[in-house]
Formats: structure tokens, C-alpha cells, sequence
């Protein structure tokens, strides 16, 4: 679709009175070439039938820069030409008749530094509701070094997690404490203890846990680090549990915070609900309080999953780097919840490298130099457990925390055993894969052997052998080997 010339009309015939098509008000310019300290975002749009694709691109770099649906002589009073976003290129969707990648260049003049609140408000404003379109996704974004040197970057990162929690050279096990709402703190610190004791590193609250009448936070809050201490006493190992310190308002939030902090946690959980900027202020108070910041993406995929509308997951896990959280829930690929292989990989790219390349199989569709911020640590969670160890390995690499919760707690001979069964399966994988062999292949007979002599592991084998979560993805990269959408 690059064949279009500019069509901008320019003189004075640009500020006449009344309605002129986004495309020719200057938000549709095929030869621009993005500056290096533009943002760029590429929207999947679905014009309405018989809307122009080019005009339906342009009319989103209108309405997410500074455009109205009518000429207004006002811009004459700024500098229109720079602040107006510039639609560049329109290309279809492979394989997606009616649904087009607009790729949309910002000057970096638009927006405030180091706020996804106003970052946010500009792309995924207004446009998302307008007419002309059936549906808009955000895929992906070009965020410039001099923008993201705007902001903190997780609190803490991956490196010095690492040195805190003493923990090296294999991905770190958690559990996410079951049922989900209901126990008391008492019966909730029991299940703590039992599992940090079997030999998880972390054990966590669930993104629903709060302050609840059968639970109120400052009960979980001490029976949780009561077990933490027990447990650490017990294993002699250094042990965490995320205390989520959700909550209505930000005092709230940050009294818990405080109180997590007081009995010496060295974690604290919120949830993405909270939204963007509560997310920042809470890992600004985690950088000055050398505290890790878990977030549990909660909400996310009643607007990344569907694949022509909304925004994608990767958007997000590149907007909650740059606001600061050092642990993201990224997918787990084989467990209960949405995660494509591929889709998934650019994910935990986006979270662990200095500098990602497009890579267009994984659905990333820009290089980004993250510029040293530090590294967000990918939290695999959601219908896993010990038989798929080899799997997740393989898929997920070893800067991860492998989230067991049912697969700990439903254990068969109870939550110590469950505990042992994942920390035994992980550690013989990690035997293997360091030895050299074929440990993905070889994966079922490795576990198979270390259950000999483990009998936590082999009734965590037995009980969950058949189960797998074959199911159809929604969200995949659409990316055809042969077409070039390089920029
Ligand atoms: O409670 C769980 C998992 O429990 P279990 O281990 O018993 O399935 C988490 O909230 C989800 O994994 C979140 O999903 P995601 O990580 O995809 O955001
Ligand atoms: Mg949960």
C-alpha cells in the first residue's frame, strides 16, 4: 500500500472551515521516515466495510495525537506539523482479509516523561471507540531509548533478586496458595509453611486475596511471615511469600506495604487492576525500600486475548518494564491458561533481554534497546505441575518462576510432598540438561528415574500423568515468511 503518495493538502486551503479527511490533514505520510526518537506503534485495524484503509490508519494517528473530526484553525497556534502523528505505513494482515498493520510515528514532544498514564491515554485513548472501525488492536511498540531512560525500570531486576533471595542457576518454584479465597489466616500460614518447608522458594497470595471478612490482611500478613520464618529456619534456605497489598485506595496500599516491609518480608504482590499509575508509585516505594514488586496480571486478557481487538500482551509486559515491577505473570505455554508458544517467547524476550530484535515469528515487530533498565523476572502460572518440567524447561528457560498451585497443594500425600515432588523433578532436569543430554526428549524417563527414589514425585507422576490443556490458542503471531514488514 506504499505506492500512495502523500495527499496532505497544505497552504491555506489546510485550515479552511469543515470536515477533510484524516488523510489529508497530514496523518497519513507514506514518506516519512521515523526519527529515532520517535515512538512507533503498530495497530492491526479492521476498517468498516467500505472505509479506506489509508483513511481508517490516518484517522488513528489523527484521534491519538492531536486531531478532532473537523478542520480547527487552533493548530495554526502550535506546531502542527511536528505534534501530528504520522500514519507511514499500511500493509494487510497475512492471511486476515480486512484487517491491516498500521505502522504510526509519534514525536517523543507528545508525551510526559515517565508516564504510562499519559503514554496510554494518547495510543489507547479515544481511538479504540471510533465508528470507522470495527475493531483495533495495539500489536506492538517502538519505545526510543530516550524515552524509556524516562523511567525507574523494575525496582530490583533479575540479577539482584537473584543475590537477595540467594538462589542461582536454575528457574525458582512458587505456589499460589489454594483455595483462592476462604481460609483463615491461621489455616492460610499453614499452607505456607508446608510448602516452603517442602522446598519451594516462594509461596504467594492470589490475585483475589485482599482483605476479606474471613481473612483480614494483617491476619495473613502475620501467619505468612510466621510460616516464612519457621520454614526458613527449617530449610536453611532463604524463603518468600508475596503479600499482595491490593487494595481500594493508595494508603491503603502503601500502610501494607509498610507492614509487609515492618515483619520483614522481602516481597510484595499487587495486581494490574490497580492500574498504571498506582503500579509506578508502588515500585517507586519498592526501589526505596529494597523490596521485590510481583505483579499478577489480573484483567489482562479481557483485552489482549482476542486477536483484532484490544492490546496485545506484549504492549503491556513493555509498559510494566518501563513502570517498574520486577516479576510479571508471562504464561506457561502447556498449563490451564491462553499461551502460544511462539506469542509466548516474545513475552519473556520483551521481560529478559538488554536489547530484543524484531523477530516477527514471535510476534515482536521492533528492535528495542531497553537501554539498561533492569530485567523483569517472567512468572510461568496456571495449570503446571512436575510432569511437564522437562516442557517448561525447554519452553521457558531458566530466568523464571515455575508457579505450582494446584500441582502443589492437590498433592496426593499433601503440601510438603507436593512441594518436594517440584523442587526434586526441577533439580534432576536441571542435572540433565547441565550434564548435556537430550532432556526435552528424554524428559518422561529422567522424571521417571528420579521418582525411584522420591515418592513424592512419583505420586505427583501418577496422579497428573493424563492432564494437558490442549487447546486451541487465540492469540498467535500472524507473520508469513514472505512478506516484508520490515521498516
Ligand atoms: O492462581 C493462579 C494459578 O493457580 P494454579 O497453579 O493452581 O493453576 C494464577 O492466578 C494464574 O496462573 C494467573 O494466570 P497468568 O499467570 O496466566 O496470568
Ligand atoms: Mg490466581
Amino acid at each position: 500500500m506504499n505506492e500512495h503518495a502523500s495527499i496532505t493538502i497544505r497552504g491555506k486551503d489546510r485550515y479552511k472551515s469543515g470536515v477533510m479527511e484524516y488523510k489529508k490533514m497530514g496523518y497519513w505520510e507514506p514518506d516519512y521516515v521515523p526519527k529515532d526518537t520517535d515512538i512507533i506503534a503498530l495497530f492491526r485495524v479492521t476498517p468498516q466495510d467500505g472505509v479506506d484503509p489509508i483513511e481508517a490508519s490516518a484517522a488513528v494517528a489523527g484521534e491519538s495525537s492531536t486531531a478532532t473530526w473537523t478542520v480547527v484553525w487552533t493548530d495554526r497556534l502550535t506546531a502542527a506539523e511536528k505534534y501530528r502523528a504520522k500514519c507511514f505505513r499500511v500493509d494487510p494482515v497475512p492471511n486476515s482479509p480486512g484487517q491491516y498493520f498500521a505502522y504510526i510515528a509519534y514525536d517523543l514532544d507528545l508525551f510526559e516523561n515517565g508516564s504510562i498514564a499519559n503514554l496510554s491515554a494518547s495510543i489507547i485513548g479515544n481511538v479504540f471507540g471510533f465508528k470507522p472501525l470495527k475493531a483495533l488492536r495495539l500489536e506492538d511498540m517502538r519505545l526510543p531509548v530516550a524515552y524509556v531512560k524516562t523511567f525507574q525500570g523494575p525496582a530490583t531486576g533479575i540479577v539482584v533478586e537473584r543475590e537477595r533471595m540467594d538462589k542461582f542457576g536454575r528457574p525458582l518454584l512458587g505456589a499460589t496458595v489454594k483455595p483462592k479465597l476462604g481460609l483463615s489466616g491461621r489455616n492460610y500460614g499453614r499452607v505456607v509453611y508446608e510448602a516452603l518447608k517442602g522446598g519451594l522458594d516462594f509461596t504467594k497470595d492470589d490475585e483475589n486475596i485482599n482483605s476479606q471478612p474471613f481473612m483480614h490482611w494483617r491476619e495473613r500478613f502475620l501467619y505468612c511471615m510466621e510460616a516464612v520464618n519457621k520454614a526458613q529456619a527449617a530449610a536453611g534456605e532463604i524463603k518468600g511469600t508475596y503479600l499482595n497489598v491490593t487494595a481500594g485506595t493508595m494508603e491503603d496500599m502503601y500502610e501494607r506495604a509498610e507492614f509487609a516491609k515492618q515483619l520483614g518480608s522481602v516481597i510484595i504482590m499487587i495486581d494490574l487492576v490497580i492500574g498504571y499509575t498506582a503500579i509506578q508509585s508502588m515500585a517507586k516505594w519498592a526501589r526505596k525500600n529494597d523490596m521485590i514488586l510481583h505483579l499478577h496480571r489480573a484483567g489482562h486478557s479481557t483485552y489482549t486475548r482476542q486477536r483484532n481487538h484490544g492490546v496485545s500482551f506484549r504492549v503491556i509486559a513493555k509498559w510494566m518494564r518501563l513502570a517498574g515491577v520486577d516479576h510479571i505473570h508471562a504464561g506457561t505455554v502447556v498449563g490451564k491458561l491462553e499461551g502460544d508458544p511462539a506469542t509466548t517467547r516474545g513475552y519473556y524476550d520483551i521481560c529478559r533481554e538488554d536489547y530484543n530484535p524484531m523477530r516477527l515469528e514471535h510476534g515482536v515487530f521492533f528492535e528495542q534497546n531497553w537501554a539498561s533498565l533492569n530485567k523483569m523476572m517472567p512468572v510461568a502460572s496456571g495449570g503446571i505441575h512436575a510432569g511437564q518440567m522437562h516442557q517448561l524447561l525447554d519452553h521457558l528457560g531458566e530466568d523464571v518462576i515455575l508457579q505450582f498451585g494446584g500441582g502443589t497443594i492437590g498433592h496426593p500425600m499433601g503440601i510438603q510432598a507436593g512441594a518436594t515432588a517440584n523442587r526434586v523433578a526441577l533439580e534432576a532436569m536441571i542435572l540433565a540438561r547441565n550434564e548435556g543430554r537430550d532432556y526435552l526428549h528424554e524428559g518422561e524417563e529422567i522424571l521417571a528415574k528420579a521418582a525411584m527414589t522420591c515418592t513424592p514425585l512419583k505420586a505427583a507422576l501418577e496422579t497428573w500423568k493424563n492432564v494437558t490443556f490442549n487447546y486451541e490458542s487465540t492469540d498467535m503471531p500472524d507473520y508469513a515468511p514472505t512478506a516484508s514488514v520490515s521498516l
